[in-house]
């Protein structure tokens, strides 16, 4: 039986000392072959990558008993391992084909090894075909078991609860900025960020005649509006628009009538039978969104890792500078800083700051630990690998 065989040892890595993405590894096949030739490389190169696949498949089960016995799949889930075997892919690529094709390979790969134990439970904003589902099979792999829930708030609950081993919830796009819920969520639930996901985010009018002239009213997320706002205005500037809680429930309610069209990922419109009307129709060709990848326990470093602190801030002169000195001092740089009204009191501030490093590692730790002495009120979100391709 393929299961009982004993993996061999594998060859010692040879990347190590190879240069960093000389210009090309490898001549092109010899010209000249016909199809019947070329098909039988084919054949045979696909031979040794299911061979491969198989044993590398066996090896991470390996892993899995080295791990000892342990309670359910999310026990198993290494997310800075993970991290680092698709930064040596991202380094050993020498093309044709781009970073990011081969990083999506590997985290299938790796996806399907780890749901040999148990798939993993992923908790995202639903129904089918919203893009934290993307952001969820682009971060997890088609392997794992997507739960899509009706709401951000349901998603760190399903979470916390342990109906769901992680969850990914949207935190940032690049025009529009913060999604609000998302971070308030984090001032009282317990949840650890452990993971980021960064999705290019393609909006488009869907419908189910595909006509413009029948569109009288739009559903979309209010994000989705705000992102594709200057291409309304201009082609269906007296359309009535119905914000709902996701994209693709806009696409769900949009397949009922020809006078209705949803603003959505091309994923809704083939998961609701709609057709595309015009697309993309982002004010922005870089409209991207930042999601996190919430947990229950920390996990340690990768490598090349981000923070997410949240700190509370006693009202008094300099008190911002006192959190932000100790990291600057320290060359540690800082890539977003967000305040939000703290739930307890009136005019009373939480930061949401994100900075380079883990905080189990110097000079991360030794900031933290600084600030912390200082008496404000300091919880690590998380500290987890920065995304990759
Ligand atoms: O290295 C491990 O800890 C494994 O379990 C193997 C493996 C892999 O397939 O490479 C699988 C799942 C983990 O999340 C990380 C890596």
């Amino acid at each position: 039986m393929a299961e009982k065989k004993t993996p061999r040892r594998p060859a010692p890595l040879k990347a190590a000392t190879k240069p960093r993405k000389p210009a090309r590894a490898k001549a092109d096949a010899p010209a000249g072959l016909d199809l019947a030739q070329v098909r039988a490389q084919i054949d045979g190169i696909d031979q040794q990558i299911q061979a491969l696949i198989a044993e590398r498949a066996r090896w991470a089960r390996q892993v899995g008993k080295a791990k000892g016995k342990l309670a359910a799949a999310v026990d198993y889930y290494r997310p800075e391992r993970e991290a680092q075997v698709l930064r040596r892919v991202v380094d050993r690529n020498h093309g044709p084909l781009a970073d990011e094709v081969l990083v999506r390979l590997f985290r299938e790969v790796m996806s399907a090894c780890l749901a040999q134990q148990e798939p993993l439970k992923i908790g995202y904003l639903g129904p089918e075909g919203t893009f934290s589902q993307q952001a969820a099979l682009k971060h997890f792999g088609h392997s794992a078991h997507g739960l899509p829930l009706g709401s951000i708030e349901e998603v760190f609950q399903e979470v916390a609860a342990g109906h769901a081993d992680f969850g990914v919830v949207p935190v940032e796009n690049s025009g529009q900025g913060t999604i609000q819920v998302t971070l308030d969520m984090f001032l009282t639930s317990p949840l650890r960020i452990c993971g980021e996901v960064e999705l290019r985010v393609h909006q488009h009018l869907l419908s189910r005649s595909g006509r413009i002239e029948d569109i009288e009213r739009i559903y979309a997320h209010p994000q989705a509006f705000a992102q594709a706002a200057g291409w309304l205005r201009t082609h269906l500037p007296r359309a009535e628009k119905i914000p709902v809680s996701s994209n693709a429930e806009g696409a769900r309610r949009a397949r009922h009538a020809d006078d209705a069209a949803a603003i959505a990922g091309e994923s809704a419109g083939l998961a609701y039978g709609l057709k595309r009307v015009a697309g993309p129709i982002e004010d922005r060709s870089d409209n991207t969104t930042r999601f996190l990848v919430i947990g229950r326990q920390p996990f340690p470093p990768s490598g090349n890792d981000r923070t997410s602190l949240l700190v509370s801030i006693r009202d008094r002169p300099g008190a911002l500078y006192g959190v932000l000195e100790p990291l600057a001092r320290r060359g540690i740089s800082m890539s977003r800083i967000e305040s939000r009204p703290e739930h307890g009191g009136k005019w009373q501030y939480a930061f949401f700051i994100d900075v380079a490093g883990h905080c189990d590692e110097a000079p991360l730790k030794d900031a933290l630990d600084e600030i912390a002495a200082q008496g404000d009120a300091l919880r690590v979100l998380g500290s987890y690998p920065v995304a990759i391709a």
